[in-house]
């Protein structure tokens, strides 16, 4: 029957993958890692996209499409960043029966792909900047535990490439990607996210500095890294000759930037909402906002209710709002409601005999199953209301509760204690990398190492003479640690 066998707080990752499966966002793949998106997480997806596609484009970045594969030759030209990853790499091998002569590498990333091109594109001041982007999968033969949109072998993301003459605009759109990002969790996926910096051992090996946008599973106690937005120097026009004449006739290389958000985005919402009824869909990515239920008593006036329905629905989807009807014959009102709160839609209506008499429907809220009682003269209206308030409130249950998992602290044994209480930790920090090493060395076991989720650019006050919890030496800056995905 409906209903998980999980419960959030007790089995989190057997809930989680439960709960994916049964609100229809996912099917199991044949093959391990990987995973099929079904029409409810791909609507969110798209949604996502439609967001951040025309915003991109306001800042006059283009979209276009790279191959897939990658020689080894152009690969391998990352030699000191790609050896880290190089297991992940997937291979094509063969075609047919007879063996390549070179493998083939399928893309984990594009910077291999694309910069050849940049290089030979950019020749002149002119040419700069060139500001790409493209909508596409990667694949990325992880083996640390598989899980549905936050760690998948294959996933669609978006990844923006651009080259700049100068490194102030290179750092201006950083930040101008960065806060995109911030809304599309604030704002339409309801999670509250900090914006930060990475350490020099967490940021892309490849690149000068790294900034996120982190979110934190209060179930688990672990942050999750958002999205990221690198400024990649000058590193990569080395390594790819990216170099032009500029206005003085001089030889100059350019200033990158790379920036992406994948559909691990999908996950982190689940994760943050979902209840052990199921999914908790915040209605601006829902593509069902309000499923609209006949609840016949008997006989008595069926036609009528159904009527009613309709003219519900109607009325709902003129005026923008995202309404289905959901009038199948061969379930019962009792188990409509139970499978599409297992989808999370945010908002159900009612309507019986009883409303068909008092010219009103019954509303019922998702996140707080609040029964709402609305005059049809009122519905849209009514339903807009509600719809913006599920949404705010979605947030502020999120923030409060991720805000209560921070722990500030400025003493190694109040950090391991906040450690083991599951909790998203800011404090004092040298910034010295051989002291985060030595921290993740310290604090390794079987539910993993503590390691920086990044320096939040909203830095608290920092008194002359504060130490750092790890090292002693005097702390340079606040910076969240935790245990992360
Ligand atoms: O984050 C981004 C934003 C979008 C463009 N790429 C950068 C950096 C990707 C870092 N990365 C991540 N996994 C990899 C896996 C295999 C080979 C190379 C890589 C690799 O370079």
């Amino acid at each position: 029957g409906l209903g998980l066998t999980y419960k959030k707080a007790e089995n989190f990752g057997e809930w989680y993958s439960e709960v994916v499966v049964n609100g229809e966002m996912i099917e199991y793949y044949d093959i391990s890692g990987c995973y099929i998106l079904r029409p409810w997480s791909m609507a969110i997806w798209e949604t996502l996209q439609a967001f951040f596609d025309p915003e991109i484009k306001k800042m006059k970045i283009k979209n276009c499409y790279f191959p897939v594969f990658v020689s080894s030759t152009v690969l391998e030209k990352e030699k000191d960043h790609i050896e880290g990853f190089a297991p992940e790499v997937a291979w094509v091998t063969k075609s047919g029966k007879s063996d390549l002569e070179i493998p083939i590498a399928i893309r984990p990333t594009s910077e291999t792909v694309m910069y050849p091109y940049y290089s030979k594109w950019i020749r002149g001041h002119r040419d700069l900047p060139l500001k790409l982007n493209q909508w596409c999968n990667v694949v990325r033969w992880e083996f640390s535990n598989p899980t549905p949109f936050i760690r998948s072998r294959e996933f669609l993301w978006q990844e923006g490439h651009t080259a700049f003459a100068t490194k102030e605009e290179a750092d201006t759109e950083v930040l101008e990607i960065l806060e995109l990002y911030r809304r599309i969790y604030e704002e339409y996926l309801a999670v509250p996210v900090v914006k930060g910096k990475k350490s020099e051992l967490e940021k892309f090996a490849g690149g000068l500095y790294t900034t996120s946008v982190e979110a934190f599973i209060p179930n688990t106690g672990r942050g999750i890294q958002g999205a990221t937005s690198h400024c990649l120097g000058q590193n990569f026009a080395k390594m790819f000759e990216i170099n032009y004449e500029n206005e003085k006739g001089e030889r100059a290389m350019v200033w990158q930037n790379s920036w992406a958000y994948s559909t691990r985005t999908i996950g982190v919402m689940v994760m943050v909402h979902g209840d052990d009824k199921g999914l908790v869909m915040p209605p601006k990515v829902s593509s069902v906002q309000v499923i609209v239920i006949p609840v016949p008593y008997k006989d008595a006036d069926t036609q009528g209710i159904l009527d009613a329905c309709s003219a519900t629905v109607n009325a709902l989807v003129e005026a923008g709002i995202r309404a289905e009807s959901d009038a199948r014959d061969n379930y019962s009102p009792g188990w409509k409601y139970s499978q599409w709160e297992m989808k999370g839609v945010p908002l159900r209506i009612e309507i019986g005999p009883k409303d068909l008499a008092n010219k009103q429907v019954r509303a019922v809220r998702r996140d707080t199953g609040a029964k709402i009682d609305i005059a049809n003269a009122e519905l849209v209206e009514e339903i807009k209301k509600l719809l913006d308030n599920i949404q705010q409130n979605l947030f502020d249950v999120a923030k409060q509760k991720r805000d209560e998992c921070i722990q500030v602290i400025h003493t190694w044994e109040d950090f391991i204690e906040a450690l083991n209480n599951k909790k998203m930790i800011l404090a004092p920090w040298c910034d010295e990398k051989e002291v985060e090493e030595d921290v993740k060395a310290r604090t390794k076991g079987e539910t993993g190492a503590a390691k920086t989720l990044c320096s939040p650019f909203d830095q608290p006050e920092l008194p002359e003479g504060t130490v750092c919890f790890a090292s002693g030496k005097p702390a340079k800056k606040w910076s969240y640690w935790g245990r992360s995905y």
